[in-house]
């Protein structure tokens, strides 16, 4: 059973786990994964400020955020709806909005970077960060495929660089994973640990390899379904129903490609390719490739694998 939010803090603050030196928190990039970042930071009660490009887009983000809150609160509070509008305008207190990514981190703990899934705007953004941010401030990328040291490697910081990378959708899955490079400290790594934790998250250690844990595992089991159907094996409804019912996955893995984005998965399966073109797993597909170019790049924009609500 879910708990009260103030419950759930005060569990957490007594529980005996390492306190959370992370108060203020910059997200760059307010997307599907920057949106639900801030949702849950600002609701465990950190000051969160997100970037992205212009206004237009941080609205969007805003109103998505508010969207998965009402759900939130809508079951968290169903027997006290007073309490979960005070939630809802807590946590919207807790969010502020800004496009000038150097001035969202004067004042940062901690800075997560969730924007394209591409090494060299990653590097841009993290380089000009580097000389906006104080020393103290812990920088931390959610990609999903591309080495942690690679980004780092464009700051002077990497005894405070990490991975922070979290599942889609952010409010509902529970796993963290942290990932270390050699370079980081044994304070930056337990900071980062700490304000997992404190985001409510069940974290586990990752090191540095492509993929990590989970999407090591879950894109070659996704790429395999795309190949499936490119062979003329399956239908992609079919290879969905067989997973949920046969293996008990709560989405089909085309499903799930829609869900996490054909563009995302278009960068890591590349990616990968790229670093190692003679492993079978990690082969591009033309059928993935062949949505993308047609803009079908999943629920986000209504239409990949399926037709979706936008
Ligand atoms: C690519 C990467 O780098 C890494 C990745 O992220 S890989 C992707 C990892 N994610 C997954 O594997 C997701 C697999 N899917 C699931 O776990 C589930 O389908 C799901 C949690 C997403 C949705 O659960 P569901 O029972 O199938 O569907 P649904 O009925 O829509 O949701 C149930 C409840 O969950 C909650 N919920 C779902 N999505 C939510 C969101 N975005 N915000 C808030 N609450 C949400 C709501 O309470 C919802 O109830 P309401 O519809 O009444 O609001
Ligand atoms: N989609 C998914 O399921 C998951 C994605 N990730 C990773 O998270 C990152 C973001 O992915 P999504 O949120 O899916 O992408 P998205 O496309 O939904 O969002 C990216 C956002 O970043 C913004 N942006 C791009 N460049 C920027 C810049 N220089 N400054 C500020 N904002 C900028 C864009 O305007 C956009 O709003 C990627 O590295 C991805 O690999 C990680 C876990 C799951």
């Amino acid at each position: 059973m879910s708990l009260p939010f103030r419950t759930f803090v005060r569990n957490f603050s007594t529980s005996g786990l390492k306190k959370n030196a992370i108060k203020n928190v910059t997200i760059i990039g307010g997307g599907l994964m920057g949106a639900g970042i801030a949702q849950v930071a600002a609701s465990t009660g950190h000051s969160v400020v997100m970037v992205d490009q212009n206004t237009d887009i941080l609205n969007k983000s805003k109103a998505n955020i508010e969207k998965s809150l009402q759900r939130v609160v809508k079951k968290k509070y169903a027997e006290d709806p007073k309490a979960g509008e005070a939630f809802l305008s807590q946590v919207l207190g807790n969010l502020a909005l800004e496009t000038d990514a150097a001035t969202s981190v004067k004042k940062a703990d901690l800075v997560i970077e969730a924007i394209v899934e591409n090494l060299k705007i990653k590097q841009e953004l993290f380089k000009n960060l580097d000389m906006a941010a104080p020393a103290s401030t812990i920088f931390a990328s959610n990609t999903s495929s591309i080495p942690i040291k690679e980004i780092a490697v464009a700051t002077e910081r990497a005894d405070r660089f990490g991975g922070l990378h979290y599942f889609n959708p952010v409010p509902m899955m529970k796993l963290l994973e942290v990932i270390r490079i050699p370079q980081t400290s044994d304070e930056t790594f337990d900071k980062l640990l700490a304000f997992g934790k404190a985001m409510g998250k069940v974290t586990v250690n990752c090191k540095d390899t492509p993929g990590f844990i989970v999407n090591r595992l879950l894109v070659p089991y996704m790429m395999e379904a795309v190949r499936m159907v490119e062979r003329g094996e399956a239908t992609p409804k079919d290879v969905d129903t067989a997973m949920k019912l046969g293996a008990g996955y709560p989405m089909g893995p085309f499903e799930l490609t829609d869900y996490v984005g054909l563009d995302t998965c278009k960068f890591i399966i590349d990616g990968w390719h790229e670093k190692y073109p003679d492993h079978p797993l990690f082969a591009p597909s033309p059928l993935l490739n062949k949505y993308v170019a047609e803009g079908k790049l999943g629920n986000k924009v209504g239409e990949g694998f399926y037709k979706s609500k936008k």
